[in-house]
Parts: structure tokens; sequence; C-alpha cells
């Protein structure tokens, strides 16, 4: 199998079976484990995964000393978990769950990593995102915006970029972080973005993909955070996107997993973070086009192969009826920012409106042959095989795998096809919105209760 038809997503039969060997071959020679011998599971051990979730969020009141700063990050990675594997959590959970956020809420705005810690933007993140996640009134309205709002400004750095905490570092984590609780919770304006996409646009580099800080090294994590607040501050278009598409593609290894950066091992967690990156560029085919210097009237491969097919709930292909007309352009610099903010449009919610136009760019069928071979556990994630499970792999490769499944679609709305879901079709786990990594249907509900607040 060549690495060409690897990267074009254009296996032939004898091609997948040839990925699925060299996903054996690592996972017997490289990390040593017992060969797999005859059967091949491929399937998503769903019950097996919620259990082990729902019994961890029961004890985190108890057991999670060791990682007692980032509490709000286990509360998102189990529920976010939970949510794409279709399920929910009991009211009894769900109540503790908010009184829990609440009181890691700062009385000046934002989340801290526990009760009584100061507020720091990566679990202001979490905790804004696991309370979208479990959705409803007491949750939605018991996120301080007003005081959130304060705490991001107070946050801002001269640079245009953000500072995780008071006194602590400035990266695009953080601006990443900042950027997209103000879009979900609809208190992003021009103070917040002034001078955000100069940081960031600084940050990219000779490799393609996206530092944490200017002059260091391109890393997946790093990318996907510049990336995303790129794009919900409508100035994607700053970014050298052929590079960073070129960058990202060569990330995924002959295993099937993505690397977070150059000559590093594969790891599940790069499911997400490198997967989505991808998807999200599959939405910015225009602006990838015009970089390149490509007539408007090119046909860049545009078409997912999808195309205009939907499913029905067997996961059978049938036509879809007829849709009405999208608008497929990407808004320009000149028509957003002051405009948009002013105006209460949401960047966040106009793009995964808009149908994706451009194939997978990478191969997304090796991508799930690796998640579900080589970092499935009889219940969670790891991030590969030789280490444990533990709940921010499981968040993200689950999140991982939900990209794969539905980076085919044109639309977002629409289930996909059995042929892009590996394994049974009841594997199919719920889309995100790739620019927060929240359940679609929760985001979706997170955009009205906030569009009218
Ligand atoms: C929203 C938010 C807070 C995003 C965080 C993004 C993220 C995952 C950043 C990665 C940071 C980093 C340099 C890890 C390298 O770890 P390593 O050296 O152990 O791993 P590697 O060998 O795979 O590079
Ligand atoms: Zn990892």
């Amino acid at each position: 199998m060549t690495r060409e038809n690897l990267m074009k997503g254009t296996t032939s039969q004898e091609d997948q079976w040839t990925v699925q060997n060299q996903c054996f071959r690592i996972y017997e020679i490289v990390y040593r484990l017992p060969p797999q011998a005859q059967s091949i599971n491929f399937e998503v051990l769903r019950e097996n995964h919620i259990e082990y979730l729902t019994e961890s969020l029961k004890q985190l009141g108890r057991n999670f000393y060791v990682l007692d700063a980032n509490r709000p990050w286990l509360c998102y990675w189990i529920i976010q978990s939970i949510a794409l594997l279709g399920d929910c959590v009991d009211d009894k959970l769900e109540n503790g769950l908010i009184d829990f956020l609440s009181r890691c809420q700062d009385q000046d705005g934002g989340y801290g990593g526990g009760p009584g810690q100061m507020p720091h933007l990566a679990t202001t993140y979490a905790a804004v995102n696991a309370l979208i996640t479990v959705g409803g009134q007491n949750s939605l309205s018991s996120i301080n915006r007003e005081k959130l709002y304060n705490f991001l400004l107070r946050m801002k750095d001269a640079s245009g970029g953000f500072r995780m905490h008071d006194g602590g570092e400035v990266d695009v984590r953080a601006c990443y972080t900042a950027i997209s609780v103000a879009s979900v919770l609809n208190i992003l304006d021009d103070r917040l973005i002034q001078n955000v996409g100069d940081y960031i646009v600084s940050c990219q580099t000779y490799e393609g993909g996206i530092a944490g800080e200017p002059c260091s090294e391109a890393h997946g994590g790093y990318t996907f955070c510049g990336l995303a607040a790129m794009v919900l501050i409508n100035e994607a278009d700053r970014l050298n996107l052929p590079e960073l598409l070129n960058w990202v593609m060569f990330r995924q290894g002959i295993e099937g997993g993505f690397q977070g950066r150059t000559n590093k091992l594969v790891d599940g967690c790069y499911s997400f973070w490198q997967g989505a990156v991808a998807a999200i560029i599959q939405r910015l085919h225009v602006t990838v086009k015009k970089q390149l210097g490509l007539p408007d009237t090119f046909e860049l491969d545009c078409s997912t192969e999808s195309g205009n097919e939907s499913s029905d709930d067997d996961g059978e292909e049938v036509s879809e009826g007829s849709s009405s007309p999208v608008d497929i352009s990407e808004p320009t610099k000149g028509e957003s920012l002051s405009t948009s903010a002013a105006m209460g449009l949401n960047n966040g919610y106009d793009f995964i409106k808009r149908p994706t136009g451009m194939k997978p760019l990478f191969n997304s069928m090796a991508l799930q042959q690796y998640i579900l071979l080589c970092t499935q556990e009889e219940a969670g994630f790891r991030d590969k095989p030789g280490k444990r499970r533990d709940h921010y792999h499981t968040c993200y490769v689950l999140s991982g795998l939900s990209v794969c499944q539905h980076c085919n679609k044109r639309d977002a709305d629409s289930p996909p096809l059995s042929r892009d879901v590996m394994g049974p079709y009841s594997n199919l786990v719920e889309p995100v919105h790739p620019l927060h990594n929240i359940v679609l249907d929760k985001y979706y509900e997170a955009h009205m209760f906030f569009a009218r607040a």
C-alpha cells in the first residue's frame, strides 16, 4: 500500500487489509502484547465505557485528589464521553455536577480547578463545555456571563493574546479557550478579539503547524487551538492553510493514528486534535483554493464522499430528497468582525451550518482502525497499547472517532453512510462541533439559549 493511497483515502479492499495488518504488527511487535490471533473485534464496547465513565463521575468527589486542580476537566472529559456515546447521567449526578461546578466559579468570574481555587482559562473552558453538555435551564443559567466576560478581559495581554490565569503564561491554548467560551456564550466582542489573530499568526511555524508560543515547535494540540480560534474570530484566511494542511496530513502514521509532532509516536488523543484540524479545513476549501492561487472555477476534489446522499436508520445508502440551497461561501475578514460581534452573529454557528466542500484530508478508516484496535480497552480508551486508560484519552479518542465517522458528510446534521463507519453501524457516536468539541445537539441548545439571553 502506498503512502499516497493512504493519504488520499482511496484504499482498496487489499489496501484496507494491509492497514489492518500494519495495526496488528504494531500491536504485536512494537508493543509486545499477546497476538490478537483470529477474531478481530471492531466493536465499540459502548456499555462498558458508559459504566466506567458513570462510576468515575460518582467517585469524583472522593478519589481524584491527585488531579485536584483539574476537576472541571474531569467533569468535562467524562460527561463529554458519555454524551458522545449517546447517553446521559441521572438527575442526581447532573445536579451534583452543576452544584460542584458552581462552587468552582470565582466570585469575580471564571472557574478554578476546584472550589476556592483561582480562576484559570483552561478550567473555565472545561467547566463551560461540561455545563453546556449537561444542558438545560439550571445548568446553562448557572454560568455568570457578565463576570466571565470581565475575567476574560482581565486575562487579555498587550500582545493581543491571553494569559492562562492572573500572572500566568500567554499562549495559544489561552487564546483558544478564551475565544471558544466567549463565542459559545455569545459574549465575544471586538475588545476580546483585538490583535489575538496577530498573536496566533505569529505562532505558525516553518513546518506549517502552529506552536504554543512564537518560535516554538508546531504541535497538534496547539494547531487545533490556533486554527479553531482563528475560525471563531473569522480570521482563518490569515494563516497559511495549504502549509497547515500539508503539515497535518503528514502527521498520520502508518499505524493509522496521528502523532502530535514530527518524529514522535502516534497517540490516540491526537485523533481529535489533528483529526479536527483536518475536518475544520474541509469547511475552508474556498480559502485554501484562493491561497493556492487557483481560479474560483477550479474543482479542488470538492465533493465529499457521501456527496448528496444520506443514509437511513440502518445506514443503508439512500438518496437525499431536494435540499434547500446553501451558501457555501466563507465570509471574508472585512465583512465580519466588528459587525459580527455587534450583531450577535456567531461564527461558530455559521461555520457548522456551512457544508464541507472537500473530501476528508486524512485516512479516516485507518484512524478508526487504530482507535478500535490499539486504543480501546475493555472499558475506556488509552494513548496506545502498553499505556493505561484514562479519562482524557477516553474523551479525545471518542471525539476523534466522531470526527472520523462524520467527516465524509456534506452537512453536519445528516447521518453518515454505513461505509464511513468502521465496524457495525451501531459503533456510531454523536457528531461534535469541531471548533468547541461539544456534542452538536448540546451546542445547538446552548446557541439558542445564549442567543436570547
Ligand atoms: C483546549 C486545550 C487546553 C488544549 C490543549 C492542547 C494540547 C493537547 C496541547 C499539547 C501540549 C504538548 C506540547 C504536549 C506534548 O506532550 P508530550 O511531549 O508528552 O507528547 P508528544 O510526544 O505526543 O508530543
Ligand atoms: Zn495523548
